[in-house]
């Protein structure tokens, strides 16, 4: 493939950003030269590379003012992607609520280690406790960004913050596939390189070598990208983390203290996707009492705000943040092409192929080593085996395709309980395993009187993996996956996610 590669230098100016989109195909390299810079709150380390790729959009901002050099390549008669300054953005006010945040975590570790800190003037409207963080809002507008910035702000506090990072929205992925909801407490700077990996990489599709520095996130398989495929199945889930989450906190001061920050889907604030009772709101409510929300952040919605204020004004915190003029409307097929990059990365890893200008320069006399420079490469190698149908027992939640109880005619009741686990038989026809991504779940518990009938939904995800091949003669199915651990005699989950390697 023949490519064309620029390099130009940005020179930027403080309290400005360096927004880009990039197209498929396209990779961009940027090294900051002098000043300072961040990409959502991570800080860029001088002279170092960064690579970006995978369609991502992204923006290095800077508060002191950076010179940038910044590399692009992509595959010949593409469209060049979108790059531009902007000196309109959000930030002072993101800034602003890291402030008021930082002060509930000081507040609230000095009252758990017995040394109540006189309380800042005027911070007495703040509500009391570590800050639990629901941020809102309609779709593409900056809801996962804002989380990654104040998450990232408290980590470089300096203070050993560990906020719990929640991710409620199954369509985004977090650390592992879309389709999830998770929790990790983040103790470095959330990169941003790639949609791929839109919070980082994990220790549970990592190589042993780098599993140590490796998130290790709690993860729930929901198994659709939508909320209202089943949202009394996510209302339960959530309520599983938070339950999960508060008990990680009580023997943990200083990660109690450092908070929580839930990001959610737009579905959230926008549609009536509650259970049963399908009242609006409904699961934001779930994740008001899951984590304990004390303040609900808003995104670039007038009339949500107002709305939050209303309902929740008189128990919690409601604050609005602007919307950034640089978030980029994701349409559908984006974001079913961004699903398709984190199955692929989970089992194969991540690798941007740096453009060959950089690689040259970097190799340079008086430069270091070129590879350790670009910090993106963790390429896995997946294996395929082959087990009987025998060795594990797979459930979808709900059975096939369900609408919600809402789209019923009046009257009717459902067959299959949204919340019921039906057994998969892999032989039989139609069983729809063929390309199904099947979570992996840990044990049940090994005490016969702590079991239950819908135990499998409280179970946690240990790993995924992908039918790539169904014998119904031989009773075999072939699986890839990327670790080598044994699935015989486990249980795995079905949802509505099929993939091909291609
Ligand atoms: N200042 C910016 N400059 C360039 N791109 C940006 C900027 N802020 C956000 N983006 C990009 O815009 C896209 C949408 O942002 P984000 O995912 O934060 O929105 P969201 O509200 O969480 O979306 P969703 O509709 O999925 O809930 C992402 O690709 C993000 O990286």
């Amino acid at each position: 493939m023949t490519s064309d590669e620029q390099t130009k230098t940005w020179v930027l100016e403080p309290e400005t950003e360096y927004r880009f989109e990039l197209d498929p195909d396209t990779t961009l390299a940027i090294k900051l030269i002098k000043g300072q810079a961040e990409v959502f709150g991570a800080e860029l380390a001088e002279g170092v590379v960064y690579l970006f790729g995978l369609e991502c959009k992204a923006a290095v901002y800077t508060w002191q003012g950076c010179t940038l050099e910044i590399c692009r390549t992509h595959s010949a008669g593409r469209r060049p992607s979108t790059e531009y300054i902007s000196d309109e953005t959000p930030m002072a006010a993101y800034m602003n609520m890291h402030l008021a945040l930082e002060q509930m975590r000081v507040r609230s570790l000095s009252l758990a280690q017995n040394s109540p800190i006189p309380i800042p003037k005027g911070s007495s409207g703040a509500p009391p406790g570590p800050p639990h963080v629901l941020v809102i809002g309609p779709e593409n507008a900056g809801k996962t960004t804002a989380c990654k910035i104040i998450a990232n702000y408290a980590v470089r506090a300096g203070q050993d913050w560990a906020p719990m990072f929640v991710n409620v929205d199954p369509g985004e992925g977090g650390w592992t596939l879309p389709g999830t909801v998770s929790a990790c407490p983040i103790t470095t700077p959330i990169p941003t390189q790639t949609p791929a990996n839109p919070l980082g990489s994990t220790a549970t599709s990592a190589p042993t070598a780098l599993a140590s520095s490796a998130l290790v996130p709690l993860v729930y398989w929901y198994g659709h990208a939508e909320v209202r495929q089943n949202p009394l199945l996510l209302d339960r889930l959530i309520r599983n983390l938070g339950e999960n989450v508060t008990s990680r906190h009580d023997n943990d001061p200083l990660g109690k203290s450092s908070g929580i920050i839930v990001d959610t889907p737009s579905s959230f604030a926008t549609g009536s996707t509650g259970p049963a009772s399908e009242k609006k709101f409904a699961l934001i409510q779930t994740c008001i009492d899951a984590f304990h929300i004390n303040v609900i952040v808003v995104v670039g919605h007038e009339k949500l705000n107002v709305e939050m204020q209303r309902m929740f004004g008189s128990k919690l915190s409601v604050i609005k943040l602007p919307k950034s003029g640089g978030v980029v409307d994701l349409d559908i097929s984006y974001r079913e092409r961004v699903h398709r990059y984190q199955i692929h990365n989970y089992m194969y890893g991540t690798h941007i192929s740096p453009p060959p200008g950089l690689v040259q320069q970097q190799g340079a006399p008086g430069s270091t080593t070129e590879e350790s420079e670009f910090n993106t490469d963790s390429r896995l190698s997946p294996l395929s085996t082959t087990i009987n149908f025998n060795d594990l027992t797979i459930y979808r939640i709900g059975g096939g395709a369900i609408a919600p109880s809402s789209a019923l005619p009046i009257g009717a009741q459902r067959i299959v309980s949204e919340l019921q686990p039906v057994p998969v038989d892999p032989a039989q026809k139609g069983s729809g395993l063929l390309n199904s991504v099947l979570a992996l779940l840990a044990p049940l518990n090994p005490d016969d009187n702590e079991r239950y009938d819908e135990e499998v939904l409280d179970l946690s995800v240990v790993a995924f993996f992908v039918v790539t091949a169904v014998d119904v003669r031989a009773r075999k199915m072939t699986v890839l996956k990327p670790s080598p651990g044994s699935i015989a005699g486990r249980i795995a989950l079905m949802g509505s996610f099929e993939w091909q390697d291609q």
